[in-house]
């Protein structure tokens, strides 16, 4: 900021001294300015350096809080959130606010520190000057106020766009075999288009607003000099400024011209970080409504594993005026095998999501050894519960890894282990066919496996983390003769010397379990040994094992 100043110096310096004697001043003065010079461009490499580092650390801290505030959130709210739009957030929500606190922050304090030297350096080289020329400035700060809430409102919706946009995008990709199955392909790329258009539309108008906000203060940049020019014209006639005082006075306007152009677009930008940032905010601040790490934990040593329904009422979230449970209660004794049969949508995979904890019911009680599992804490109590889902998910990284999943800490989990789960499972035979082996990357959700190889993964999976409770949803698909002996040999084996509470859908399951509980309505209506219930006559348990279709194997 001191160029403007040395350089008016040395005008005066060659306009009064015009003989030779003005070499050594000059000499002086040009040397000071070197030196500024090499220490401004020292300054600013820093500035660049310091604020791009610190830049990627504000977006990573931001993205690692999101996804942290994001998976500790209570299961229904992702039930009512589209998975594109919180991908949307962490990634291009993030990156705009990012930018705009990082590159631009940088752009925008070095911005604000040469208008405010620039403007000081106006009224230390002609005060007159100096107040005549910034009576331009207030009337840009209004239009740039109202440029800046409109834009931030314009961002907000632009973004929600995007977020529309990106969810269907990934939810199209992630089911690309239904779209390919029903042909729907040119409908999805339309259904795309238009809504990337519409994000288009509201750039188009964000377009507009801006080319009208930067002709604004471009305008009044170059009036602030067109002032100079004819004021300081007219205090040079009557001399009252010198012409070096003239030229380092128009240096300055010149860079506060610049400087205020600089600051416009920091301004522009920072109110789309802050559009952006609103939905970030809510997100990062929106505490989950069940609690995530905190609650009881019961003595591991007389931990028995029973578990008990009493009286339990539940609606989900989502659709709270449709009941699921009423009155509905259950006995799930500490090492027995208790198999919940009914008909489909009864509410019986909700059983395992209460359970786990997923929802609370809205009145009764669901207990663990007696204990009321709201008073427990949720973490503690899934680690004590394995599952088995119909349909086990796996993650896209290689089979080790996802049998490891299974453990409290997969790190520490040996390869020794690992193959020893597998072979319990009766996995190792398939998994060693594979040219990778263990190291074979089983793709997106465990495509690149077959529905019985992925069961018996899972298998190996809940083996591994060796739970006292075990919840399995059996599959509803018969797999091939063989496949099936594989899998159920490996249940067997996961199921001994656990309380195992199991979603039934074959007949040997029912057949050997201590209990067979029937629901219906919302509420268990009969429970018995399988043969006991099939005695009565007219038992629900009858008539739907005439109607229902078990898996006979
Ligand atoms: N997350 C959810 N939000 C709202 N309603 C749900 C949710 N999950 C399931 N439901 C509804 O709850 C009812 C019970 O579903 P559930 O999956 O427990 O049935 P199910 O007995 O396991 O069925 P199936 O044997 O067909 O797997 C169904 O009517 C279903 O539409």
């Amino acid at each position: 900021m001191s160029a403007p100043f040395f350089l008016g110096k040395i005008i005066d310096v060659i306009y009064t001294n015009p003989s030779a004697d003005c070499s050594s001043s000059l000499t002086r003065l040009c040397l000071v300015l070197g030196g500024v010079f090499l220490c401004g461009a020292a300054a600013n490499a820093v500035r660049v350096y310091l604020m791009q580092t610190s830049g990627q650390r504000i977006v990573n801290r931001l993205r690692a809080s999101l996804f942290s505030s994001v998976l500790k959130q209570e299961v229904a709210f992702f039930d009512k959130t589209r998975t594109g739009e919180l991908i949307n957030r962490l990634s291009a929500d993030a990156a705009l606010l990012g930018r705009s606190v990082t590159e631009n922050l940088s752009d925008g304090l070095r911005a604000g520190a040469q208008a405010s030297v620039g403007i000081g350096m106006m009224f230390f080289v002609s005060p007159k000057l100096a107040t005549f020329v910034l009576s331009v400035v207030p009337p840009v700060s209004i239009i740039a106020v109202l440029y800046g809430r409109y834009l931030r409102k314009l961002t907000k919706v632009t973004q929600d766009s995007l977020a529309q946009a990106t969810q269907l995008a990934e939810e199209r990709i992630g089911n690309i075999r239904t779209v390919r199955a029903f042909g729907k392909e040119m409908t999805e790329i339309e259904k795309y288009t238009s809504k990337v258009d519409h994000v288009m539309q509201l750039a188009r108008k964000e377009a507009f607003a801006r080319a009208g906000f930067f002709g604004a203060t471009g305008l009044s940049g170059n009036l602030i000099v067109l002032s100079v020019l004819y004021k300081g014209g007219l205090l040079m006639g009557s001399a009252h400024m010198t012409v070096g005082e003239l030229s380092s006075f128009l240096m300055y306007a010149f860079w506060v011209g610049v400087s205020v152009g600089g600051l416009s677009s920091f301004y522009s930008e920072l109110m789309k970080g802050l559009g952006a940032g609103s939905r970030l905010w809510e997100l990062l601040e929106r505490e989950p409504e069940l609690p995530f790490n905190e609650g009881a934990v019961l003595n591991e040593k007389s931990f028995q594993g029973a578990l008990e329904f009493k009286n339990v009422h539940f609606a989900y979230p989502a659709r709270p005026e449709v009941p699921i449970f009423q009155d509905f209660s259950l006995s799930i004794p500490s090492g027995s095998v208790t198999a919940l049969v009914g008909p489909s949508g009864a509410g019986k995979s909700t059983v395992i999501s209460l359970l786990l904890r997923l929802y609370d019911p809205a009145s009764g009680t669901i207990s663990l050894d007696g204990h009321d599992i709201r008073q427990l804490n949720p973490v503690w109590l899934r680690s004590k519960i394995g599952t088995v889902s119909q349909e086990p998910i796996l993650f896209s990284c290689s089979i080790a890894e996802n049998i490891a999943y299974g453990a409290d800490n997969p790190a520490s989990v040996t390869a020794e282990q690992i193959e020893q789960a597998a072979a319990v499972a009766n996995a190792a035979a398939f998994i060693q066919n594979f040219p990778q082996g263990f190291s074979t990357v089983v793709g997106e959700k465990g495509v690149l496996l077959s529905g019985g190889q992925k069961q018996r993964i899972a298998i190996a999976r809940a083996l591994l983390k060796n739970p006292k409770i075990l919840l399995l949803d059996e599959a509803t698909s018969a797999l091939d003769a063989e496949n099936e002996h594989l899998v159920q040999q490996a249940l067997d084996r996961l199921m001994e010397g656990r309380t195992v509470f199991i979603i039934a859908h074959r007949l040997s399951t029912i057949k050997n379990a201590n209990v067979v509980a029937v629901l219906d309505q919302g509420r268990i209506i009969e429970c018995g040994k399988h043969e006991e219930l099939l005695l009565k006559p007219d038992g629900m348990y009858r008539k739907l094992m005439n109607k229902q279709s078990f898996i006979s194997a």
